[in-house]
């Protein structure tokens, strides 16, 4: 059965800059007029005196089978760093993230395309990567193919593309097979246009497959249609945990 465990995460970014010492003097004076839990908290020195960004804070859930998760909360809260470490791309510096199940992740525009390679070429590249079989490649290669609509240009090196031919081709592929285990940040549902509505819908699809979501957005109305559960997240702390109503409530009214 797919699971997620989090357990006591902690975040730490070190600051390399030459001068991050006054710099942390400098966004901490600026800082202090503001509210005691603004970004400011996030600063602090390490034992070998750099100064690190210390983002997310003894985080713990556990997700099973069946549970749609929305992470909500402010600009620089911790959210896609939250999916990021979910993701396995940020190590903990103390605390444990354990994920039992296939696992696609929908981050960010590039999702690792190689723009030497033409786009059928990365499609047969990621699927080897992945070990799926011939035939399973080639339905996915005829399954992006069908969807992404991109013509002469499959077969014609990704760095001729336009931005929004790359972005046909990359959300093809991220969402041509369906994972136990889905997470995705709000890069996703933008845009608008008759291609975001093709892929809203195919979006719609897979989420609904998935048996473990993992979503990031600032959109409440698609957080109440989506998700079982929300956490809301205020700099780098669990704030609220609860049902999407329960937490949106409390959220949106807090937010004015
Ligand atoms: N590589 C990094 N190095 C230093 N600080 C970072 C790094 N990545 C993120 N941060 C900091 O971590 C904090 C949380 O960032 P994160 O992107 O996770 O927030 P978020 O909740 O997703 O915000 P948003 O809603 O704006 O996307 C921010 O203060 C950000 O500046």
């Amino acid at each position: 059965m797919p699971g997620i465990v989090v357990d006591r995460l902690c975040i730490d970014f070190p600051l390399y800059h030459g001068q991050s010492r006054s710099l942390k003097r400098q966004v901490g004076k600026t800082l202090a007029r503001f509210a005691p839990s603004s970004p400011s908290a996030h600063l602090m020195h390490d034992l070998r005196e750099r100064t690190i960004v210390s983002v997310l804070r003894e985080i713990s859930f556990t997700l099973n089978s069946g549970e749609r998760l929305g992470l909500i909360g402010s600009n620089g809260a911790g959210k896609t760093t939250l999916l990021r470490a979910l993701a396995g791309i940020y190590e903990p510096v103390a605390g444990r993230v354990q994920l039992d199940g296939t696992m696609r992740t929908l981050l960010d525009s590039s999702l690792g395309m190689n723009p030497e390679l033409t786009g059928r070429e990365n499609i047969r590249l990621k699927g080897r990567y992945e070990g799926l079989s011939r035939q399973q490649i080639e339905r996915i290669e005829q399954d992006v193919q069908d969807f992404a609509e991109l013509g002469p240009y499959m077969d014609m090196p990704m760095k001729v593309y336009s931005a929004g031919m790359s972005v046909r081709l990359a959300f093809g592929l991220a969402t041509a097979s369906s994972p136990q285990i889905l997470l995705m940040d709000e890069w996703f549902l933008a845009g608008d246009g008759v291609f975001m509505n093709k892929a809203k819908a195919r979006l719609e699809e897979l989420v609904q497959q998935a048996e473990i979501l993992v979503l990031s957005t600032h959109q409440p109305k698609i957080m109440r249609q989506w998700c079982t559960r929300v956490i809301w997240l205020e700099n780098g702390h669990i704030r609220m945990d609860g049902t999407p109503d329960e937490v949106l409530d409390v959220y949106l009214e807090e937010a004015g």
